[in-house]
């Protein structure tokens, strides 16, 4: 049983015990992602000291202008789960293809792959608004002691067997799933420890926060539209509050806490909606599901979705379970 304010290192130890065949390879995988969390935390509570606000001056594969942070927080988690050599291919959504760990053959013989989002809120880190990391992680397909391919980093959601988020706000925590629910742990920025602070974390099942980008209504589905308007309509414990941060692990750790929906919809000037399925919707889905929340694509469950190539989008609805089946409703009146 999680006690309040053990450490992660004496939980992730606990849970590797409770599994009998458990190697300690995903032990030494969310071990080296908390020594790579805090060493992004190092460099977000100084941003504005140094020289690591603004632009890189590169273009990611998704057309976006890459920021210092981004940079900074995609070479800090690459080295340290290289160096440990504890995976044999990470993903990352400032690498154009996934990146092959194979320094010696030894390397191969690891069976895990990892995705990352290694700066997830960009546009919210030169205004200091909180920002994050969010990881995924999965069993590779191919045979261990081969090269990792594609495929081991093409599968559905529901395959995953770990995933988890950095939130660098009013305080740090790591928050991360095995599939045995949700658990969140806040840094002791003094020691440089991460302790339990969340245990078992639960979505409300309903809830009265509602968070959209609204300055693309006009571009959105009449589903949304008709949703949005549900909500500001003064009725029953309606109308609710609009919350938007602009940050997907911000906006999600909220709702999860005080009960809420999150939608980045697709739109008439982006028909797959914004967010990447397999590095930003899967494992806050994964998330999602096991602290009792729904998460979709306004019809379908996010976590059956084959995907089919590394940077796909996919729209996203994701929270409070009533909350989502009330939004499904709407788009389901449109399909
Ligand atoms: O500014 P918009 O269009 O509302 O988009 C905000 C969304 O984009 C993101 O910033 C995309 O993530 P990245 O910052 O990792 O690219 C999400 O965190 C957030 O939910
Ligand atoms: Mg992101
Ligand atoms: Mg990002």
């Amino acid at each position: 049983m999680a006690k309040q304010n053990q450490t992660l290192g004496e939980f992730i130890i606990e849970k590797q015990t409770e599994f009998k065949y458990s190697s300690g390879e995903l032990s030494k995988l969310i071990n080296a992602i908390r020594l790579a969390a805090k060493v992004v935390n190092h460099e977000v509570n100084k941003a504005g000291l140094v020289d690591i606000l603004g632009t890189a001056g590169e273009t990611n594969v998704q057309g976006e202008q890459q920021q210092k942070l981004d940079v900074l927080a995609n070479d800090a988690f690459i080295r340290t789960l290289t160096n440990r050599e504890i995976v044999c291919g990470i993903a990352s959504e400032e690498e154009d293809t996934f990146v092959k760990i194979n320094s010696s053959d030894r390397n191969n013989q690891n069976k895990y792959v990892v995705l990352i989002d290694p700066l997830d809120g960009s546009s919210n880190i030169d205004v200091n608004v909180s920002v994050g990391t969010i990881f995924s992680i999965y069993r590779r397909v191919t045979p261990v002691g081969t090269p990792v391919t594609e495929e081991d980093f093409l599968q559905p959601g529901k395959n995953q067997v770990a995933a988890g988020y950095v939130i660098y706000g009013t305080s740090t925590m790591l928050v991360y799933t095995t599939g045995h629910g949700v658990n969140g742990f806040t840094l002791n920025p003094a020691i440089g420890t991460f302790y339990l602070s969340h245990p078992n974390m639960i979505y409300p099942d309903n809830g009265r926060i509602y968070s959209i980008n609204e300055g693309n209504y006009v571009h959105f589905p009449q589903g949304v539209k008709d949703y949005i308007k549900y909500c500001q309509t003064e009725e029953d414990d309606r109308p609710y509050t609009s919350r938007y941060i602009g940050s997907l692990v911000s906006d999600f750790h909220r709702n999860m806490i005080k009960g809420g929906i999150f939608i980045y919809p697709k739109s008439s000037k982006a028909t797959d909606g914004k967010l990447r399925l397999l590095y930003e919707c899967n494992p806050m889905a994964f998330l999602a599901e096991q602290a009792n929340a729904k998460a979709s694509n306004g019809f379908e469950r996010i976590l059956d979705i084959q995907p089919t190539e590394l940077h796909q989008r996919v729209p996203f609805f994701c929270g409070s379970k009533k909350m989502v089946e009330k939004a499904e409703e709407f788009m389901q009146k449109y399909r």
